[in-house]
């Protein structure tokens, strides 16, 4: 593709974008009407947005555009499976520079569309607008297929913390990128393409999860959440949360501790569930933790309160 968004103009760009997606079931029409349609066998329709804007979230020198789209697409679609839902549809709102390739807006497309693909769902629509800052919203919508929705309310006392997913990758493949280096791959890898585990979300619900979240900006943060919405204290055990060697080798090269990324590093977009002491669960899920009652509202880690930040807040010192 050649030339800029602004020669090719906002209508030429929609239908070089559009052109690139895939249909499936859920999307009964669209992209290219006033509205797409899509099916809602539930009856009920998960919905979720979540923004990444240029120097903030992504960098153009640290990713491709088509990182960006899967990253953009993988934190909604976390957000939906983390519900106990099943994604159908995202949605792309895409603010650009009238300079900017229109490779890199088709490109951020394909990576949308391909990590659609790996949920199950598409794009059924958007739009796009000229602006300073590259802006990429989108919105996700799902399926709860009978499911009742896993909140952030239902821990319990007596309840187990297990995770499955990623934890801490993508916060050493930004320290790594943010020092100028471009390796080990496996965790700028990480840092720019997150693979959420999708399907666990829908499967925690089946298991009888009493409550769900993706981490999207620290475990300890994140979890924060759960306990204040359950009234619960969640203590983690630091000798259950494996750190890898490799890890271990890029913290010392770059003089992080780095259970700090595992606990507090953001993007992964791992799930974390709270489920009965007595559930038989699947390999996947490793058991991090416990729900107590005394306490509400906390997070500890080994009995002791957490008192460095949990994890990202975008109104924070970062
Ligand atoms: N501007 C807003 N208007 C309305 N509701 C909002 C707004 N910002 C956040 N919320 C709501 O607040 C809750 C927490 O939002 P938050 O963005 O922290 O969750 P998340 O999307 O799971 O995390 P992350 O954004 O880190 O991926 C969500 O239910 C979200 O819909
Ligand atoms: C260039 C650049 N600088 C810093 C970071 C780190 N970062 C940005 S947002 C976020 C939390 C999740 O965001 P949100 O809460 O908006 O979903 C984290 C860990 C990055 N990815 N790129
Ligand atoms: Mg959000
Ligand atoms: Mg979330
Ligand atoms: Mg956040």
């Amino acid at each position: 593709m050649k030339g800029t968004v602004g020669q090719l103009g906002e209508f030429g760009l929609i239908r070089e974008m559009t052109s690139r997606l895939t249909a499936t079931e859920a999307v009964r029409l669209g992209p290219g009407d006033d509205a797409a349609v899509v099916a809602a066998p539930d009856g009920r329709v998960v919905a979720t947005t979540d923004v990444l804007i240029e120097g903030r979230h992504f960098r153009r020198d640290w990713s491709t555009a088509y990182d960006v789209g899967r990253k953009a697409a993988a934190q909604n679609l976390a957000d939906v499976a983390a519900m106990g839902a099943v994604p159908t549809v995202l949605l792309l709102g895409l603010v650009v520079p009238a300079d900017l390739p229109a490779a890199w807006a088709c490109e951020l497309m394909d990576g949308l569309r391909d990590e659609c693909q790996v949920a199950g769902a598409a794009v059924a629509g958007g739009d796009v607008v000229r602006g300073d800052t590259i802006t990429v919203a989108v919105t996700a919508l799902g399926d709860l297929r009978d499911r009742a929705p896993v909140t952030r309310a239902g821990a319990r006392p007596g309840d187990v913390v297990a995770v499955t997913g990623w934890l801490g990758w993508s916060a050493a493949g930004h320290a790594v990128l943010s020092r100028g280096f471009r390796s080990p791959r496996a965790f700028v890898e990480a840092h720019r393409r997150p693979e959420p585990p999708y399907h666990a979300g829908p499967a925690a619900a089946d298991l009888g999860a009493t409550s769900m979240i993706d981490v999207s900006d620290g475990l300890v943060a994140d979890l924060g959440h759960v306990a204040a919405a359950s009234g619960v204290r969640i203590d983690l055990h630091s000798a259950d949360i494996d750190v890898p060697s490799q890890m271990t080798e890029i913290g010392q090269a770059v003089g992080v501790d780095p259970l700090q990324w595992v606990l507090t590093g953001g993007e992964d977009h791992a799930i974390v569930a709270t489920f009965p002491a007595d559930t038989k669960l699947p390999a996947r899920w490793r058991v991090i933790g416990h729900v107590h009652a005394a306490a509400a509202g906390q997070v500890t880690v080994d009995g002791a309160p957490w008192d460095k930040a949990g994890g990202w807040d975008h109104f924070g010192d970062q």
